[in-house]
């Protein structure tokens, strides 16, 4: 499957914990109808989760099966892929990777919010500073098809979704 198979581009966003990845995914999929995949949840109602990793406070993903069952729902295109992670989906799935960012002090407060406390707030505020997500992203996919957004303030998750839309009348001129 290649883009030129899919009518509607499939559009991925990552990023730490935290930095807005639900909210921006939310707010696109009300605006231009793609379902809203939220790879955590999908994971959750299709089984996919294993037993519970002490180290990290969260179950183990069965990557294999979680792959299989989004691979239908991929092929048509038009999806928005929410998850905080991106090496272990197919490169050929994405036309956009789009990587969301904030800022440390913004992240703690969102997270602390979240009731995150001790390692995991510390691991998840260390993956934002060594920028794990977005290295991730770059050395999964084409440089050109990956792009960074900072997320910190309301005005800017407004024209994050707006550069997302119009990223997307762009793909779809260009591709179809
Ligand atoms: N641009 C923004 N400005 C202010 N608050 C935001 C912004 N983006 C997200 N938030 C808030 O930050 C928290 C975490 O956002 P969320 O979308 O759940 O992050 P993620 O899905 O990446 O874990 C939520 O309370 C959300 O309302």
């Amino acid at each position: 499957m290649t883009a030129k198979h899919r009518n509607l581009p499939n559009i991925l966003i990552t990023g730490t914990p935290g930095v807005g990845k639900s909210t921006i995914s939310k707010l696109l999929s009300e605006r231009i109808k793609y379902p809203w995949r939220e790879v955590s949840k999908l994971a959750e109602e299709y089984s996919c989760l294993d037993e519970y990793d002490p180290e990290y406070q969260c179950p183990f993903l069965n990557e294999d099966k979680l792959l299989d069952i989004m691979e239908g729902m991929m092929a048509k295109g038009g999806n928005i892929v929410d998850y905080h992670g991106c090496e272990f989906f197919p490169e050929r799935w994405f036309d956009g990777v789009f990587v969301i960012r904030a800022n440390n002090t913004t992240l703690y407060d969102r997270l602390s919010a979240r009731g995150y406390t001790g390692k995991k707030l510390e691991d998840n505020i260390q993956c934002e500073i060594f920028e794990t997500l977005l290295e991730e992203a770059q050395s999964s996919y084409k440089p050109e098809i990956v792009q960074e957004l900072q997320n910190n303030t309301e005005e800017q998750l407004h024209s994050n979704v707006e550069g997302i839309v119009q990223w997307i009348e762009r793909w779809k001129e260009d591709n179809i």
